[in-house]
Formats: C-alpha cells, structure tokens, sequence
C-alpha cells in the first residue's frame, strides 16, 4: 500500500519524538556567471533525537551543500530558500550573529580535513579552553579541564597529549580531537561531512563506534555524509539517497539496502565492492550539470527504466507501506494509476526503444 504525499507529520501519530531538526522544501542556489547551481533543490527531511540519518550519493550531487546549507554555512553569493526548522526556530534567514551563537553549543559541524581546522599554533588544550570559554560562560576553569579531557578520553585519547600541539598527532588522532572538540559541547544536531574519507579502516571503524555511542549517550541527531554504503548499512538508522539536488529515496536504512525502489538507489548499490561482487558495476553517464538540470526526472537520461514521461514530468514522492519514500514515476503510478494521464499519450513507453527508434530515423 502506498500514497502520494506532502511531508510526514506522523510523528505523534507513531509516538516517536518529534524531529530536532525538520528541514522543508530547502534551496541552496550557488550564485555563479553562467547562472545558479542549483545544488540542492527543493529537499525535505527530517532527524530525531539520537538518530543518525547517512546522506549517500555521487559525487556532486549536493551532499556537502546541503550539510553546510541547514547550518546556515553557505559562501556569500549563495540563495537560500526553504525552512530548517531546529527546535522550533527557522534557521534561514536567521541573522549570521544568531546562528553563530546556535553553532558550537547546539548545532556541530565536523570537517574532513581536521588540519586545515585546528590552529597549529594552539595547543589542544587552548583549543578546547577557547570553545568552552566562549559557549560556556558558567565553567570553571577546572571544570573546563574535565569536560574537555572527558571528551579526548571518550575518542581515546589520553589525558597526558592535553598540552600537545595538533602537528604531534596522527592523522586518525587529530580527526578524534576535531570530533572531541564538536562534541565537547554537546550539541543537539551534528552535520558529519566525510568524517573518515581520509582515514584508515581501522581508525574508521573506531570513529564510527564513537559517533554512534554519541546518540546514545547524549541523544545526539547526526546527519552523517558518506560515499561508504557500507558505513550507512552499520552505522545510520535511516538513509537519505541524493541524485542532482534531490533526495530521491529516503528511508529506514536496512530497508532500503534490502528493497531499493529508485532505479538510482539501485544502481548506487549495485556499484558498490563487495566480497560476493565478481565485477564492477558503473552508473553509464556522469551526474548532471546542475545550472541546467534535466527536465523531469533529473536520473532519466541514465535512468535503465526510464519512460518518455520521465523526461518531461517531475516524479511526485511516494510514502510506500514500509515508510520509504521514492520520486519514482515507477512507484508513483503504482500507488495511484491515475496519475498515469498526466504523462500523456505514450508517456509510458520505454525511452530506451524511443531513443533507439530516434536514432534509426535519423540513420
Ligand atoms: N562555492 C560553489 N560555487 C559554485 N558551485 C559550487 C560551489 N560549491 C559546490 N558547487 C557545486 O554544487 C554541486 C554540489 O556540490 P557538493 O560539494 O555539495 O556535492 P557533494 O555531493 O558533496 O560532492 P562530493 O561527494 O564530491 O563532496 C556541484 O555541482 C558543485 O560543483
């Protein structure tokens, strides 16, 4: 059983918390010569308290825009549009002095390269002194000290580095302090943006054991930006799949690994090295320049299923049975039927054959 649908607002219905942060519609416009990129466009979604949504597509569809977009951490230029509702506040369009102070105590960032973060020139100690200091104003100094070597031992790392500089850690090391250093404050939201990309498997699997004894412990919500599927299948509770500034198809992680409905999602896993995987599988094609999208559905010109409807008609999303949503005209005229005339006369037909027929006439 499926329906169409606007946003979900069951979450009194199902009894689970409401979202921290519930974003609607969003737009995250780069400003450039030849015209807006448009990054991300038009995406709604939402996190809970504790719960780790993995954000997962190629690369240049929008991950990083839309991480940095809901913190409000866009370059100048840049059209936002849309609500990020945190906790009841709009954070677009929230002055740059407001959400500087939301940052750091309520809403945490943590980069891929913690070396172009951390100050070489401050000791770990100062860093965590000055974080502190600034969003914690009621502290000791003392105080200060333990919350700050509470969070180091927690990414294990000893009490006795405290006063080391950031150039006399390893790489995994500096990446845990960078992660100590989000977290020090505890906020209620965390954007992770590749947090492992350059790091060994080793050090990857202990981070993400870290970030996930976070949410339980501090309840913290985690979105969570990855090219690893395999971090997502162990690490997230829901997945978001993003294709040209779109999420595509979102939902409880296990599921969607187990039945993925969007021929992209599909094609995504189906790339994805594994040890039963006898041979590499690539998406043909590369993702779409964003200052001219696709019409329709952005995925039709690399689309394997793709009908001549989906070149000129958006896919409405679908809330499936399963709680998974898909912009799929596929999953759309299964759920409703009817919605089959607003593709037209042959707006089923398969693209591939009318693509070949076009090129046979042209012959
Ligand atoms: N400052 C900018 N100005 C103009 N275009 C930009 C800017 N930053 C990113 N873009 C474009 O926005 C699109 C989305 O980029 P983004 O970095 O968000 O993708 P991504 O999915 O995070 O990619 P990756 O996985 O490689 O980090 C790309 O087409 C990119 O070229």
């Amino acid at each position: 059983m499926a329906t169409t649908s606007a946003p979900s607002t069951a979450a009194a219905a199902t009894g689970a918390p409401e979202p921290v942060l519930a974003v609607q519609d969003l737009r995250v416009w780069y400003g450039t010569e030849r015209g807006p990129v448009r990054a991300v466009d038009g995406v709604t979604f939402e996190v809970r308290p504790g719960e780790t949504l993995g954000l997962v597509g190629e690369s240049g569809c929008g991950k990083s825009t839309l991480g940095r977009g809901v913190l409000g951490l866009t370059p100048a230029g840049t059209a936002l549009d849309g609500v990020v509702d945190f906790k009841g506040t709009n954070l677009v369009g929230l002055s740059p002095k407001h959400l500087q102070k939301l940052r750091g105590p309520e809403l945490g960032l943590i980069f891929q390269e913690p070396m172009t973060r951390l100050n070489p020139l401050m000791k770990i100690s100062e860093h965590f002194e000055e974080a502190l200091r600034t969003h914690e104003k009621g502290l000791s100094r003392q105080q200060r000290r333990e919350r700050a070597l509470d969070a180091l031992r927690g990414m294990g790392i000893p009490p006795s580095r405290y006063h080391a500089y950031p150039h006399e850690f390893s790489g995994g090391m500096r990446q845990r302090i960078m992660i100590a250093l989000a977290l020090v404050l505890r906020p209620a939201f965390v954007v992770a943006d590749e947090p492992t990309t350059a790091l060994d498997v080793l050090v990857e699997a202990q981070i993400i054991k870290i970030l996930a004894d976070l949410r339980k412990n501090f309840d913290t919500a985690l979105v969570l930006i990855t090219h690893n599927l395999g971090i997502v299948a162990e690490a997230c509770d829901r997945v978001a799949v993003m294709y040209a500034g779109h999420i595509v198809e979102q939902g409880d992680a296990r599921e969607v690994f187990a039945n993925p409905q969007h021929p992209y999602t599909r094609e995504l896993l189906r790339s994805t090295i594994s040890l039963s995987t006898t041979g590499l599988h690539y998406i043909p094609g590369s993702p779409p320049d964003l200052v001219r999208p696709p019409t329709g559905c952005r995925f039709h010109p690399r689309c394997p299923v793709a009908m001549r409807g989906c070149a000129e008609h958006e896919p409405p999303e679908v809330v499936l049975g399963s709680g998974v949503r898909t912009a799929c005209w596929h999953q759309a005229l299964e759920a409703d039927p009817s919605l089959g005339e607003e593709l037209g006369q042959g707006g089923r037909d398969a693209l591939a054959a009318v693509k070949e027929i076009s090129v046979a006439d042209e012959a």
